[in-house]
């Protein structure tokens, strides 16, 4: 009787008039006639892929599986007892994956609920997995809104999950054998599933993009940590690599968003994403929308590369990721420094950071500073502040936190003489200085006062200048995909030019450089014309001989004479052929 009425239901919906039902549904049972021609009274078994297209389908899918495991593990412990069976389809309709009752395998096997059954529509008719893939949203396909006879008493609710470019890449069904007869009953089923389905696509973006920065968003501040409902993946540039489809709706009401630069979408570059990790509170990591809402941001740096099979790194240079291992690419001294700064970060012990102007000291005290995971951070230049000046800056702190003391080698001596004093009233503030000078050299002539030295360097990390760096070109590459929406290219003379040179300005001047470069150009290619002349340096080479006979060839104080450090000394002796006299 049933029988009759769904076959003369489904005629009258074939005639124009509407059923009453879902719309996918009706246009469904369109489909399967004037489409697939299908004839509703026949009762087609389930369709089961051969053994060997089961593993070829199971095998393509083995990414997605893997992915989708915790969450629909997840979702089985939620429905435990109530009969329902998850299978996890392919794009296709192949169920590669399946959690349900053991006692009722033979069963579900018989009702296609199981690995290997293909429920794409033009074989299984109007079902949950096979609309889901047509219409590319979540359906329930409950009772007679089957096509075919044969699953007229399965409830199927189904959810796409899609890929970080946006292309389907599987389904996730909760199916029923036997259910209540309202549709409604299935409601909870289908909030489950289409959030067990976010999940798996949050896994999966985050598993694809372990090398690049992410962004996650959520509405409500205390789920931002631990279930974000969207996610987008951004390279250097800051241009979006992947998204969840959750993202893809909140940033472009649903148009791809692959290729658009986050600064389009949302009111904060790829420069602001470090003031958005976890370190800071939840209620700072306000992000605005284009549309003029907001939503929380939670930023997750890029972790180191993996390493290549069978080139071991000594324990001392493995930085293990975050925004510490951001800071170079592959330089020797630079892997071992952020070793360093990586296992004192979590640590209270006051840094010292020293290295020639622009080598990129301040930012290397940011990053310890998120990398401690210490609250509050305060910054001050040491040039002329005075001691109410630090006064304010300490005052109102509470909770551990961060005081970056800028070039600490310009401190007034009177401000010098209170500040180990202020710091000891305030032991929940780490001290991290900063220094163009050598670091004992602070204490050595009489810059700062012994206590203070002491109370500031309780460890000193070097930065390198830049002509000494061995991942210049790295740096290059690096800094021009943060210019110009990250299009800009250079000429292999240009390249040539800019790694021949000195940099006495360090990164400061190779950024300085690039902008200038940027702007020369007239179109994304940057030649040699468009860079701007090399600075001097500050000592005409052909005085170096002069300065070390002055200096009765003193190397240190050659250095200091000249503005550059000892290193760069021995190397231009070493060019110039030069001899002390004997
Ligand atoms: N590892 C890096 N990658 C990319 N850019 C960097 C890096 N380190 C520093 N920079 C950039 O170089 C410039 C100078 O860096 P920073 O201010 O940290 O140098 P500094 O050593 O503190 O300089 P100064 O001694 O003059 O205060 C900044 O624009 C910074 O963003």
């Amino acid at each position: 009787m049933v029988e009759r009425h769904h076959v003369e239901e489904i005629a009258e919906v074939l005639e124009g008039r509407a059923s009453g039902r879902d719309s996918y549904v009706d246009a469904s049972w369109r489909r399967c006639v004037e489409l697939y021609g299908m004839d509703p009274t026949r009762s087609d078994p389930a369709h089961i892929v051969t053994e060997t297209e089961f593993r070829i389908h199971r095998d393509q899918a083995d990414w997605m599986i893997g992915a989708a495991r915790s969450s629909l593990q997840g979702l089985f412990r939620q429905v435990t007892g109530q009969n329902y069976v998850l299978l996890l389809t392919d794009a296709k309709g192949v169920c590669v994956d399946f959690y349900g009752d053991d006692l009722l395998v033979d069963e579900l096997r018989k009702a296609g609920l199981y690995l290997g059954s293909n429920w794409s529509e033009d074989l299984a008719g109007t079902c949950g997995v096979g609309a889901c893939i047509v219409t590319g949203e979540p359906v329930t396909v409950h009772q007679d809104d089957h096509f075919g006879n044969a699953h007229t008493g399965l409830s199927c609710t189904s959810a796409p999950i899609y890929d970080s470019l946006g292309q389907l890449a599987a389904v996730l069904d909760i199916s029923l054998l036997r259910s209540p007869a309202p549709k409604s009953s299935q409601n909870l089923a289908m909030s489950l599933v289409t959030a067990a389905a976010r999940r798996v696509e949050m896994a999966n973006l985050m598993a694809a993009s372990r090398r690049e920065w992410v962004l996650r968003f959520s509405t409500s501040p205390e789920f931002l940590d631990v279930d974000p409902e969207a996610a987008v993946s951004l390279d250097g540039a800051g241009r979006v690599i992947g998204a969840t489809r959750a993202a893809t709706r909140m940033l472009s009401g649903g148009k791809s968003l692959i290729g658009a630069r986050i600064d389009t979408l949302l009111g904060l570059s790829v420069d602001d994403l470090p003031d958005l990790m976890r370190d800071r509170p939840t209620e700072d990591r306000v992000v605005a929308l284009g549309d003029g809402g907001a939503v929380f941001g939670h930023a997750i740096a890029p972790q180191a590369p993996r390493r290549a099979p069978g080139q071991p790194i000594a324990p001392a240079l493995r930085v293990r990721g975050g925004v510490l291992a951001t800071l170079a690419g592959g330089d020797p001294a630079m892997a071992r420094l952020l070793s360093q700064a990586e296992r004192l970060a979590p640590t209270p012990v006051p840094l010292m950071l020293c290295g020639e102007s622009g080598t990129g000291k301040t930012k290397l005290a940011r990053a310890v500073h998120m990398a401690s995971r210490r609250g509050g951070f305060v910054a001050l230049d040491c040039a002329g502040a005075d001691v109410e000046d630090l006064g304010a800056a300490l005052s109102g702190q509470t909770g551990p936190g961060t005081l970056l003391l800028r070039r600490v080698e310009d401190l007034a001596p009177e401000t010098a003489r209170v500040l180990a004093g202020l710091l000891d009233a305030h032991p929940d503030m780490r001290p991290i200085a900063t220094t163009g000078r050598v670091a004992s050299e602070l204490m050595a002539q009489g810059t700062l006062p012994p206590m203070l030295y002491h109370r500031l360097a309780g460890a000193v990390l070097a930065l390198p200048p830049l002509r000494e760096r061995q991942d210049l070109g790295w740096l290059i590459d690096r800094l021009l995909r943060r210019r110009d929406g990250g299009e800009m290219r250079l000429t292999p003379s240009a390249r040539a030019e800019l790694m021949a040179r000195d940099w006495p300005g360090n990164l400061r001047a190779l950024g300085n450089t690039l902008d200038v470069a940027c702007a020369l150009a007239e179109t994304k290619v940057i030649d040699l014309p468009d860079l701007p002349a090399a600075p001097r340096s500050p000592a005409p080479e052909q005085d170096l001989e002069a300065v070390l006979d002055a200096c009765n060839w003193n190397m240190a104080r050659a250095a200091r004479r000249l503005g550059v450090n000892r290193s760069t000394v021995l190397r231009r002796i070493r060019r110039e052929g030069l001899r002390a006299p004997d």
